[in-house]
């Protein structure tokens, strides 16, 4: 990979297209070497594999436990995304602090105003030349020096070079970021590296830059404008870089590929992170009933963790997806975004045997019980088929009935998609009120709205990944409106129907981090509603009191269980649900006690009463007789 005569753009782009069809054929015949990943076999329970059907993959070495961490990787090169390019580190990840500065104002034209000057922030930390790297520290800045230097020059004139081409900037500093870690390896002096593992973070060290060109670039699903004009924004960044850290035209294209298809998005404090992790994007494939999860901690880590229990030999997957997603959605979003067409077990059942008929289907309107759905077979090869050809479905779908699992009613396919279709638009509809307007109460309105029309009147199954989609936003507005009962309700619909119906229930996965961050949303709502309904001493009032103090523990239970497995039962984040957890069953220990004291306080008064007026009675026939 050392830095050899630069090809013309032509050449490259029709090289491409040569070494595409090539490596195709190739990869049906050689089966992946191993070998250079096979140290993480002494420390993590994991086997590494390669077969022509699969190709490399990970398996469970032995039976795990949920909560099992399986690997640990630091990323070889991350970008903070440009929405947050001064609010996190880019060297360790942490917050970035701001200093005020002042500068001449200057007017509409560019001109400067005599005299006035103006306030404006900057971070503490950042390189004053390029403008285009911002740091927690000096010692974090210092141990970024080598890796940037080699940028600074390209990254300074990234935006226009971006804007010139028409292609995303973030590829271009991607590509900057793996010629910076290129640079710190060695790699440029043709130095053989292989991964280092660790069982521990502390420990770990990113994995080399020669892994890289061991992942998939999937170049063919990338949609060809960006890719045609990416070697000439390319072109003129390389120029930039210095001589001994250059990589060549068609080197530079690969990896901008590979980062594309290959980054994991890592949140940090809100923000977001790409990083890309070699070794787990190679072993752990993608699956829509994954066993595993991937959690990035600070630093740019990665760990992968075992969610439900894996027996021996099983293959090890995680979800490059949200989940609760149609089918076609997710097939699309793994398409779009990884540049291939699911086919793991679950998306490869017929859709009639899968959970995923309820994600995607219709109520039957004759029985309003049964789910009606278009069972779709056809493959996208190419994304860009994918964005031209929509009149496929509609050729597909013509003259075919789909029938009511639970009655005899059938109803044309193209009236079921005309029904998601209208589904779909008001479904949007209702979310670009919230995101254009930003007016909360018109996108509760519209947002109920589209529950009323599509829930109460049985349009769609009730758990129709729409649905659910709208009880999320809506128990967020509710929340941000300050009507938290409602919000505590709507959330209460989403866990409750986000593991799908209960004779049919993994539509997400036990452990899934987002249900676990759902359940952990409700408690925290319900046991400070709790505290202020406790004000309220009527009957009602003590019943909703109990009832939400109830809820607070029993979600705040599947919320520690579940973050315990996902992020370790040492991490900050189970401790913070145990907390919470300890103080709900606290709260609801002692509300019991003190409700059952007045009330056993209230029955003898009860008991006392009757035998008090019984004696007054007798008193006062005593007295009368006596009298
Ligand atoms: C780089 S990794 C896996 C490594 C790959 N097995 C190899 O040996 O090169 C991700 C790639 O594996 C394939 N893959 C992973 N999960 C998949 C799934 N659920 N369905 C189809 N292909 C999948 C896709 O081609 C994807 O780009």
């Amino acid at each position: 990979m050392a830095a050899t005569t630069e090809p013309t753009v032509d050449a490259h782009v029709a090289d491409n297209a040569a070494s595409q069809a090539n490596k195709k054929k190739k990869a049906k015949k050689v089966v992946a070497d191993n070998t250079r990943y096979q140290g993480i076999e002494e420390i993590m329970p994991v086997s590494i594999r390669s077969s022509h059907a699969k190709g490399r993959h990970a398996v469970a070495s032995k039976d795990l436990a949920a909560g099992t961490l399986v690997a640990i990787e630091k990323a070889t090169a991350m970008i903070v995304r440009n929405q947050s390019f001064v609010n996190i580190c880019h060297c360790c990840l942490g917050p970035v602090t701001m200093k005020t500065q002042t500068r001449p104002k200057v007017d509409a034209q560019g001109k400067q105003l005599e005299g006035q000057l103006e306030r404006f922030t900057v971070p503490t930390h950042s390189c004053t030349k390029c403008k285009m790297a911002a740091y927690c520290s000096e010692n974090c800045q210092n141990a970024h020096a080598a890796e940037h230097a080699v940028q600074c020059d390209a990254l300074a004139e990234c935006n226009k070079i971006a804007s010139t081409h028409e292609v995303p900037l973030e590829h271009l500093r991607a590509v900057l970021a793996l010629i910076g870690r290129r640079t710190v390896d060695g790699a440029d002096n043709s130095k053989q590296q292989e991964p280092e593992f660790a069982a521990e973070a502390k420990d770990a060290k990113p994995t080399c830059y020669n892994c890289v060109s061991d992942l998939n670039p999937n170049r063919h699903y990338i949609d060809r404008d960006s890719l045609n004009n990416l070697p000439a924004a390319l072109k003129e960044v390389l120029a930039l870089v210095p001589g001994s850290a250059r990589i060549t035209l068609s080197e530079a294209v690969e990896i901008a590929c590979i980062f594309n298809t290959n980054n994991h998005p890592l949140m940090v404090n809100n923000h977001q992170v790409l990083a890309l992790f070699p070794f787990s994007s190679l072993y752990f494939h993608h699956s829509c009933n994954p066993n595993c999860v991937y959690i990035g901690g600070g630093n740019g880590v990665l760990y992968v963790r075992t969610i439900s229990d894996v027996p021996a030999d099983a293959d090890l997957t995680i979800s490059y997806v949200e989940l609760y997603q149609p089918r076609e959605q997710r097939r699309r979003d793994l398409l779009l975004t990884r540049h291939f067409w699911c086919k793991c077990r679950r998306c490869s059942t017929l859709l009639s045997k899968s959970v995923d008929r309820f994600m995607d289907g219709i109520q039957c309107a004759e029985c309003k019980r049964g789910v009606m759905i278009f069972e779709e077979t056809k493959e996208v090869q190419d994304i860009n088929e994918l964005m031209t050809d929509i009149s496929a479905l509609d050729q597909e779908i013509q003259g075919k009935f789909a029938e009511c699992e639970s009655c005899p009613a059938k109803i044309e396919v193209t009236k079921l998609v005309d029904v998601l279709k209208a589904a779909i638009t008001d479904y949007g509809a209702a979310h670009m009120v919230l995101q254009q307007q930003g007016d909360l109460k018109t996108a509760r309105h519209q947002l109920e709205k589209f529950v009323h029309d599509y829930e109460e009147k049985h349009v769609l199954s009730p758990y129709n990944a729409y649905l659910i989609n709208t009880y999320i936003t809506l128990a967020r507005v509710c929340t941000q409106l300050g009507d938290v009962d409602r919000a505590i309700r709507y959330n209460g619909i989403v866990v409750e129907r986000m593991q799908g119906p209960p004779d049919c229930n993994n539509a997400v996965p036990d452990n899934y981090p987002r249900l676990a961050e759902y359940n952990m949303t409700m408690g925290d709502m319900c046991l400070k509603q709790a505290k202020k309904k406790a004000a309220n001493k009527t009957p009602v009032g003590r019943n909703i009191t109990r009832r939400y103090l109830k809820e607070a523990k029993t979600s705040l239970e599947s919320a520690f269980k579940a973050r315990s497995v996902i992020y370790g039962a040492d991490s900050p984040r189970a401790e913070e649900a145990s907390k919470m957890l300890a103080d709900a069953k606290k709260e609801y220990d002692e509300y019991v006690k003190a409700t059952e004291k007045k009330k056993t306080k209230k029955q003898q008064q009860q008991a006392v009463a009757p035998a008090a007026s019984g004696s007054d009675a007798q008193a006062q026939q005593e007295g009368t007789a006596s009298a």
